[in-house]
């Protein structure tokens, strides 16, 4: 719990963006980012359902290309979902009814930029599937101490 407690509060204060001079990708669109957040009744934003507790504060999204992404924990996956959801994303009515994934983004000790990802197993597995060259997602702004908690001693050691 103290964990959970711990990132949450690590990740609302994050920015989402790429800093300046890295490779901003294309955010999809402002419909998009707009149906992230509410408005409550005092002008401030309030996460949606669809905000995982890590993004809660990160109202960006961005089309972030899947061959950056590194996952590297085996998704254990439900054949029908990612079928499912393979459907939806397919079918592209509404780009809205699948939300983006979490994304951690960690610049390394000699810089470099590493894109992480260890939930959204199926959207990546349907996204992956369906050829899809990018994914939407919101960017974590996280370190390589909140990758040890991911990974425990396996955490990439040229990141350190
Ligand atoms: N056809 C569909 N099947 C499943 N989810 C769908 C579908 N269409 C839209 N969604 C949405 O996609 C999201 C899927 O997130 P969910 O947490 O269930 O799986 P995941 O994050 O991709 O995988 P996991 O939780 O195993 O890491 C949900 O917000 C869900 O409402």
């Amino acid at each position: 719990m103290n964990f959970i407690k711990q990132f949450a509060l690590q990740a609302s204060g994050r920015i989402a963006a790429p800093p300046s001079g890295h490779k901003l990708w294309a955010t999809p669109q402002r419909q998009q980012v707009i149906k992230s957040s509410t408005h409550s009744g005092n002008g401030k934003h309030m996460a949606n359902l669809d905000n995982s507790v890590h993004s809660a504060g990160i109202e960006e999204v961005h089309n972030v290309p899947m061959s950056v992404i590194k996952r590297p924990i085996p998704s254990v996956l439900d054949e029908m979902k990612v079928q499912s959801l393979m459907a939806t994303i397919d079918a592209e009515t509404d780009a809205d009814n699948v939300p983006p994934v979490d994304i951690l983004w960690i610049t390394g000790s000699e810089g470099g930029n590493y894109y992480f990802s260890f939930g959204g197993c199926h959207r990546f597995e349907a996204h992956k599937r369906l050829n899809r060259k990018t994914i939407k997602a919101k960017l974590v702004r996280s370190t390589l101490g909140d990758l040890y908690h991911y990974m425990g001693s396996s955490a990439p050691k040229y990141l350190a």
